[in-house]
């Protein structure tokens, strides 16, 4: 496997992986997209993480947004108090975790729920699959109902947790068991209408992230337009799959519309890992400044079976990781066309959504990034232009 890396210089000194800067050192010079929508108000929902005590809360935020290793977690001390983690500033994701102790009600007059929930995008419940899973089913439904009554518009996520430890046949045997006493519950409340989905999820391999993937596309309106986009960049670099990614969580925020297979998936989520802790260790500078991702990042590896992975810079949080064959490489002029108009067409895409969130209108279809891109010219593979 060769790697060939570009980076300003290469610093002579190291720095430990596990220390590196949650932003990764990313400059601050210019205010990007994304800073501006943060300021803006805020334009991106918020995220909930609730669950049982134990559940494994805190495991799934230290590991997908903090890059501890799940063996780490195992030693994570017990959350006594409302704990927000505001991770907006680092991440595409505007994300804040309340982890909310087995032990509080959080339906205490004095807790005000109602500017929760209200403000809320999705509420993942966490439920311990290796564990009794009773009581949680009545807090999942005491939470969400709630929740459903002050917000319909929250999108409701159940994550059963940690099936590392269960077999196939368990795990889909808990899944369905947990799915029909959910529903029953929700049925026997008149609430047919509020409607969960279901995600088998461990910290020990991958599961997590793509179930994050999952919750996050689901709020992002530009989804159809970035997979638009995703769909005729590939096709025309004969490319075979592409990710848009938030670098720091590795949660893919678009993808194009072929199916999505683990191995690709791992394979891209292990490709940014090594990236940024190659260019931590060697891409800062002696003292330590400098940016470990930035608008120079791109990196090839290309393996031993003819395949060839390609990460590319987007925005300040977002990365692109294509999977390609080597032959494709050849053309790589026309994939870095390519590519550059994907990236001009994708910041124009989050340009207008921020535009149409400050000036009030309403984020149609029609109003949107489609229409400013009409003009883009992708270089085709036969020579011409699309
Ligand atoms: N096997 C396994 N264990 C996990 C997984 N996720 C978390 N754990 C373990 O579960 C235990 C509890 O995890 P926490 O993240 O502290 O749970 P929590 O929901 O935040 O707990 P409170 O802070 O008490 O509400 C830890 O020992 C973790 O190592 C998983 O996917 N698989």
């Amino acid at each position: 496997m060769s790697i060939q890396y570009e980076e300003p210089a290469l610093a002579g000194s190291y720095s430990v992986v596990d220390s590196f800067p949650k932003d990764f050192g990313y400059g601050v010079e210019e205010p990007d997209i994304e800073e501006e929508s943060a300021t803006s108000g805020d334009t991106k929902p918020r995220i909930l993480l609730m669950g049982l005590r134990r559940s494994g809360k805190s495991s799934i935020q230290k590991v997908v947004f903090h890059k501890m290793s799940p063996n780490e977690t195992l030693f994570l001390e017990s959350t006594n108090k409302i704990y927000k983690d505001d991770i907006s500033s680092t991440s595409f994701v505007n994300f804040q975790i309340w982890d909310f102790p087995g032990q509080v009600d959080f339906f205490d007059p004095t807790f005000d729920y109602e500017m929760i929930f209200r403000g809320t995008g999705a509420l993942i419940f966490v439920i311990d699959a290796q564990d009794d899973y009773v009581e949680a089913l009545g807090r999942l439904h005491l939470t969400v109902s709630r929740a459903y009554r002050i917000n319909p518009e929250i999108n409701f996520e159940v994550f059963i947790h940690k099936v590392d430890g269960l077999s196939d046949d368990h795990k889909i045997e808990t899944q369905r068991d947990i799915h029909q006493r959910a529903n029953d519950d929700l049925a026997d409340a008149s609430l047919e209408k509020l409607h969960l989905s279901f995600y088998l999820t461990s910290i020990y391999d991958h599961s997590i992230f793509e179930a994050f993937s999952k919750v996050v596309q689901k709020l992002i309106p530009q989804l159809p337009t970035l997979e638009n986009l995703l769909n005729i960049f590939i096709s025309n670099s004969g490319i075979e799959k592409a990710f848009l990614f938030d670098v720091v969580s590795k949660i893919y925020i678009a993808t194009d519309s072929s199916p999505v297979d683990m191995q690709s998936y791992e394979l891209c989520c292990d490709m940014i890992d090594v990236v940024i802790d190659v260019s931590c260790i060697y891409g800062l500078r002696g003292d330590g400044s400098g940016s470990a991702y930035d608008k120079e990042s791109l990196a090839i590896i290309k393996l031993n079976n003819t395949t060839v992975l390609y990460l590319k810079e987007v925005t300040k949080f977002l990365a692109l990781v294509c999977i390609l064959r080597e032959e494709s490489f050849e053309k790589k002029g026309l994939i870095d066309y390519n590519f550059h108009c994907f990236r001009k067409a994708t910041q124009e895409v989050f340009e207008v959504g921020s535009l149409t969130q400050r000036t009030g209108m309403l984020q149609s279809q029609s109003t949107s990034p489609n229409n400013s891109l009409s003009n883009l010219k992708f270089g085709a593979l036969n020579g011409g232009v699309v």
